[in-house]
Formats: structure tokens, sequence, C-alpha cells
């Protein structure tokens, strides 16, 4: 049941992620950090030992802001850091299924993903997709949907997501493009209550082609659809990627659309690896995600620095006061 301005919100769903990575750990002390309510679906054995009390609950409803609340999960077997073990991928999955299924119903406001880790989810389970986004794509009736990374300073949307580079032409087309626009507009406004966006484009080439000297992307079809969009979607470009993320430039644009992965990505890990939120829009539930990894070098060690799982657990449940 969708919560109401005068219904309390359900708690946030955040899900296990990797056992053997920094994910348990990090939610874990993310639990000390902020009051938004949440309950973690997992095993709660991969939730001990990191000096946060835990609580098994039975319903998300149970959920408590001053203890950690596990919802059980079958992920069998113990968390080995930084060695994944494939009989625990099906469960990490169905997990991630799950926090959906409560979402939808509203049985939780939103859900929070730990991080997976895509190649031992893989090896484990076949997972077919390269990622969270595309799952949850899934998961959503097939909905277009739009990775954007988020921190105070900077958002950013990589237009392609987890293919090769040398794919990156091919795949992006005007009407990929256009939709990726349109989405990150509609998200802008919804989410993050900007009222007229403004969305600056990248360009695939260096010096986003340089009048068609560096690369003919730009001006065989990228300047015309920026051009048609901007009148209803506020973007312009297409911009040099190498000049367009200084800090005066960024002030001119809510969010910076780039053509592929890394032009997006590099960006906002270098200007706050530790605040980054990974945010999905396009789906019809809430999803937000820290911006880093199951960092399998560090698990275990107690190095994990919950910042930016407290950071999205927060969108999130912002998100979800936006929406009532
Ligand atoms: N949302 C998700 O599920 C994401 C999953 N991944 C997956 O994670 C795996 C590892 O990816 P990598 O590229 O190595 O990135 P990573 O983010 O796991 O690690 C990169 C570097 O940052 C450090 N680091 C990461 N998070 C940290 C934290 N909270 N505190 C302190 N140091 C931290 C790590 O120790 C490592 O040196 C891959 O399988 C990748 O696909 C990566 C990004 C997001
Ligand atoms: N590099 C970002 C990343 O891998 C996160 O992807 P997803 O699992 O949120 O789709």
């Amino acid at each position: 049941m969708p919560s109401s301005p005068d219904r309390p919100r359900a708690p946030l769903a955040v899900t296990c992620g990797e056992p053997a990575g920094i994910g348990p750990e990090v939610v874990a002390r993310a639990r000390a950090r902020t009051s938004a309510p949440f309950f973690v679906l997992g095993n709660p054995d991969h939730f001990a030992g990191f000096g946060i009390e835990t609580r098994t609950i039975d319903a998300p409803a149970d959920a408590r802001s001053d203890i950690l609340c596990i919802l059980p999960h079958d992920v069998p077997g113990a968390a080995i850091p930084g060695q994944p073990v494939g009989a625990q991928a099906a469960g990490v999955i169905s997990a991630i299924a799950r926090a959906v299924d409560l979402a939808t119903t509203g049985a939780a406001s939103g859900i929070v993903t730990a991080p997976i880790n895509k190649k031992a989810l893989k090896d484990g389970a076949g997972f077919p997709h390269p990622g969270h986004t595309e799952y949850l794509a899934a998961l959503g009736g097939d909905a277009d949907v739009v990775m954007m990374l988020a921190c105070p300073e900077l958002r950013v949307v990589p237009a392609t997501i987890h293919i090769p580079l040398s794919q990156v032409p091919a795949t992006l087309t005007p009407a990929t493009l256009e939709t990726v626009l349109r989405v990150t507009h509609a998200g802008l406004i919804r989410d993050f209550g900007i009222a007229r966006p403004r969305i600056a484009v990248a360009g695939l080439n260096p010096h986003a082609g340089e009048g068609g000297t560096m690369g003919r992307e730009e001006v065989d079809w990228i300047a015309d659809l920026v051009i048609r969009l901007a009148p209803d979607l506020g973007c312009f470009g297409p911009l040099p990627a190498d000049t367009m993320f200084h800090a005066a430039a960024r002030a001119g644009y809510d969010a910076a659309v780039c053509m592929y992965h890394d032009q997006a990505l590099i960006p906002i890990k270098t200007i706050d690896f530790a605040g980054g939120v990974n945010v999905t829009l396009g789906l019809p539930f809430i999803r937000t995600s820290p911006d880093h990894g199951t960092a399998f070098d560090i698990a275990g060690r107690g190095l994990a620095d919950p910042t930016s799982m407290v950071a999205a657990i927060e969108m999130a449940w912002d998100m979800a006061g936006r929406r009532g």
C-alpha cells in the first residue's frame, strides 16, 4: 500500500549484497549514523561482529531505527571476506527481488542495495544481468531506466552503462539518448525537486568532435537532438567532456548526461567517492545504492567507510518523503 502524508512511511528495505564484500559492514555501521528507518534482508550471522546491536525481525513493520534490524533471507553459510561462495549467489539475487516486492506492495518505502559482485553472481548463479540497474529494470517491467550518480557538487548520468567501450558508438542512438534525457529530466523534477532542470550533454569524441574533425557523431546527430529537445528538457551541448566538470562549469547545470560509464563516473568518484550515491531513475519504486563496490581488498578488515551507504539511505528516505 503506498504511503500518504497522514500515514507513517514504511521503512526502507536494504539488500545484503555480496557477503564476501564490505556490504554487510557498511550497512551495519550505517545504522549508527542515520535515523532513517530501514531493515536489511540477509543472513543475520553476516551482520554480527561489527560492534552494532542487531535484532532479527519477522516483518518490515517491526523495523526500528535504534538497532540494526534484519529480516532473515536465505543466504546460506558463513561470509568469508574476499572470497565469494557460489552457493550464496542465488540468495543475494533473490534478496533484491524480494526487496522490490516489498517496495512494490508498500511494505517498504524504497530499496537500498548493498554492492554485488557481478562476476560472483554470474559464476555462482548464472546471473544474466551486468548490474542491479539492468536487473531492476527487468523487475520493474522493462522500465526505461537511467543510472544517476549524485553527490552535493555533481550529478552524472551515463547514457550507456555496463557495455564494452567498443560497443558505445553503435549503442548510442538518437532514440536511446532521447529516452535518457527524458528520464533524467523527469527524475530531477520528481526526486530532486528541481523545477526547471538544466542538463548538460557531453560529446562522445575528444573536443566534442571539433566540428567533425575528431569524430562525427556530434555533427551527424547529437547536436541536432539536443537542439530539438532543448525547449522541453533544458538540455544543451554537446560539450567537450574534459572541460565540463570543473567547479565553474558544474555551476551551470543540474546534471551531466555523458556518453559512457567512465566519462560519467570518473569525475564524480574523484570529487566525492565517499559521499556519492547511485540512484536508478525511471523505476516504479525508489532505489539507491552507495557508489562503491564490494571492495574485496579491504573486506573484513574494519576499514570500510559507511559514508556512501549512509548517503544512499538518506537520499532514498528523502525521496520517499518527497513522493509521499
Ligand atoms: N552497486 C553495486 O553493486 C556496485 C558493484 N560494484 C562491483 O564491485 C566489485 C569491485 O569493484 P571495484 O571496481 O574494485 O570498485 P570498489 O568500489 O569495490 O573498490 C575500489 C577501491 O575503493 C576502495 N573502496 C571502495 N569502497 C570503499 C569504502 N566504502 N571504504 C573504503 N574504501 C573503499 C576499495 O578498497 C578499492 O581500493 C565489482 O564486481 C563491481 O562490479 C562496483 C560498483 C557498484
Ligand atoms: N559502476 C557502477 C556500478 O557498477 C553499479 O551498478 P549497479 O549494480 O547499480 O547497476
